[in-house]
């Protein structure tokens, strides 16, 4: 069944998509970030660049409004989920193309893409809560078109027995809810500026986060390494004084002499700035 948006809902899908894109960039370009790449170089990542980060995000537009266009109030079932699935693997080529095939936004399609889809079910908003439950229930319908394909966060998930990118959709972001928006409005409060509580709310992601990118490239060692760091931040008073930033700057050092990135975390964290992007009055 197909079903025609009434004006106003083209609208508010385009402006979904334009979010989604915002916050990957606002993500991508929030510095110092561990590992990471941002406004200061590469990070851990010898084939990602900011202005691949970028262009990758602008590449997602398109994709971003199909979905919020394609889900505008319609309930969580099978053919919403296929729909869901087609749109969200054809982002995927879509950024393989924008970036000469290199994974720049992968788990971010997944997690941003079952946001926008989940808001533009909800008529176009919601609260956080409502959005992620949403998202959760088509994260947690089966989809049978899906192929069965080779993924290091799959492998990763099975060999250390941790929940990865799905299991964290289906519980209905857990660590987006109960640790960083939390920490970005805690922060926000206590006079934080903008980037420094947005930091934060990435360090609250880092200090649980079984983040399947780190685990690959640097084991166990390396995600004990980033959850201790990220708690030694929060527990100096976080990004905004002088003792969480140093602490922040010995955290990128170690990241960095492991080879970890915390790919998942910055996906997490883009999702917590669109949620929170979307609460916001107009
Ligand atoms: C579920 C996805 C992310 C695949 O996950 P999988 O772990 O198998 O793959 P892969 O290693 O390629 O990517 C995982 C990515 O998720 C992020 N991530 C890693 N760990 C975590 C974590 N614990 N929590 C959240 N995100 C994480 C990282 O960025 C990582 O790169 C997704 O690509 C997928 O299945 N897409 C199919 C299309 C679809 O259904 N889309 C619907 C929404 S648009
Ligand atoms: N600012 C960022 N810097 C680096 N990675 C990010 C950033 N923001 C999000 N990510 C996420 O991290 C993932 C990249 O991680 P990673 O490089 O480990 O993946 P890979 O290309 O599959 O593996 P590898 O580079 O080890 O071959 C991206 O899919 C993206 O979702």
């Amino acid at each position: 069944m197909k079903l025609y948006p009434q004006t106003g809902s083209e609208e508010r899908a385009r402006q979904l998509a334009w979010f989604a894109t915002q916050s990957l960039i606002d993500e991508a370009r929030l510095s110092p970030k561990p590992g990471l790449v941002d406004s200061r170089g590469n990070g851990a990542h010898h084939d990602l660049t900011l202005a691949l980060m970028e262009r990758s995000a602008h590449s997602l537009t398109p994709t971003f409004q199909a979905l919020a266009l394609q889900c505008w109030q319609r309930p969580a079932d099978i053919a919403l989920r296929q729909t869901v699935g087609r749109l969200g693997r054809e982002g995927e080529s879509q950024m393989m193309a924008a970036t000469d095939g290199v994974n720049t936004h992968r788990g971010a399609i997944w997690a941003l893409g079952l946001i926008v889809s989940a808001a533009a079910m909800l008529g176009g908003s919601g609260s956080p809560r409502d959005i992620t439950e949403t998202a959760a229930a088509i994260a947690r319908l089966p989809d049978h078109a899906a192929p069965k394909v080779f993924s290091k966060g799959l492998r990763a998930t099975r060999r250390y027995r941790v929940p990865g990118a799905r299991e964290e959709a289906q519980q209905g972001f857990p660590h987006v809810m109960k640790l960083a928006l939390p920490q970005l409005l805690r922060s926000r409060r206590q006079g934080a500026s903008q980037s420094e509580a947005q930091l934060d709310a990435l360090m609250a992601i880092m200090t649980s986060l079984s983040d399947t990118c780190v685990l690959s490239r640097a084991g166990l060692p390396g995600l004990e390494a980033m959850q201790n760091g990220a708690r030694a931040v929060l527990l100096a008073g976080g990004c905004g004084g002088e003792q969480g930033r140093a602490a922040l700057a010995r955290l990128d050092s170690q990241m960095l002499a492991l080879n970890a990135s915390p790919g998942g975390a910055a996906d997490l964290l883009a999702a917590t700035l669109l949620l929170d992007r979307i609460a916001q009055p107009d």
